[in-house]
């Protein structure tokens, strides 16, 4: 599976991965949006390793939670969806509006290889496949953005609200639209009236 290699998602091994994920999903949503302490706690389980600073207003929803990396003071809006069959690497200071979907598993394109099949056992099961989504330091996705899998996204970047982002994006691009097109590069002439207090 992280090798980006056709897998079986019914293995007992990644299902039981995905439930223990499902589980701190579902502990998460239901918590007080006060409740710092109990959050914090599930966000050490479900995100191990992230960076200090992780604010994420959920709810949230991802397939492992293990599989993503994230930087340092990473906020995340209502609706935070990663489905990391692969990698998703966050950098540092990246800020999502609400409803982001962070997408890298494909399915066959013919249903022929794609549709759902029977285990002998009785089991169901179908293929997939992922790749890894890269995600720099310092960038700004607006509300309700896709990004795809396979893609990377350049630090510095900002992408427009409804964006979906299926090619890599270079830094410091602006970059809006459904697929999304980089409309600009960010300089310091975009510096703004508040930059005062950003220091
Ligand atoms: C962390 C949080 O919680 S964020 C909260 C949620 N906030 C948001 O989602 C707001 C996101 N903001 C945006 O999408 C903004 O439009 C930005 C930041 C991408 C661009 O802002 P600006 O640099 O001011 O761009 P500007 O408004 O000048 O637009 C430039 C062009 O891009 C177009 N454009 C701007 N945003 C988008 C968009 N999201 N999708 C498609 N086209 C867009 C404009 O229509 C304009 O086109 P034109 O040149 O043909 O007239």
């Amino acid at each position: 599976m992280l090798a980006g290699k056709l897998y079986d998602s019914s293995d007992a091994e990644l299902l039981a991965l995905r439930k223990k994920a499902g589980d701190l999903c579902t502990r998460f949503n239901a918590l007080s949006r006060n409740d710092d302490e109990a959050r914090a706690e599930v966000l050490d389980e479900l995100l191990p390793g992230h960076g200090e600073g992780l604010d994420v207003m959920g709810p949230v929803f991802f397939d492992y939670g293990i599989h993503t990396t994230v930087g340092a003071r990473m906020f995340a809006n209502f609706n935070f969806t990663v489905l990391d069959c692969v990698p998703v690497t966050i950098g540092d200071d990246v800020m999502f509006g609400p409803n982001i979907s962070l997408l890298p598993p494909m399915h066959p394109l013919r249903w022929q290889d794609r549709n759902v099949r029977r285990h002998p056992d009785g089991g169901f099961y179908n293929y997939e496949y992922g790749e890894p989504i890269v995600i720099g330091s310092n960038c700004w996705f607006g509300g309700d953005v896709t990004v795809l899998g396979g893609v990377t996204i350049g630090d510095g970047c900002v992408i427009g609200a409804g964006s979906v982002v299926t090619k890599d994006i270079p830094a410091n691009s602006v970059a809006v639209g459904n697929p999304a097109r980089v409309i600009r590069t960010i300089t310091d002439a975009d510096a703004s009236v508040y930059q005062d207090y950003a220091r």
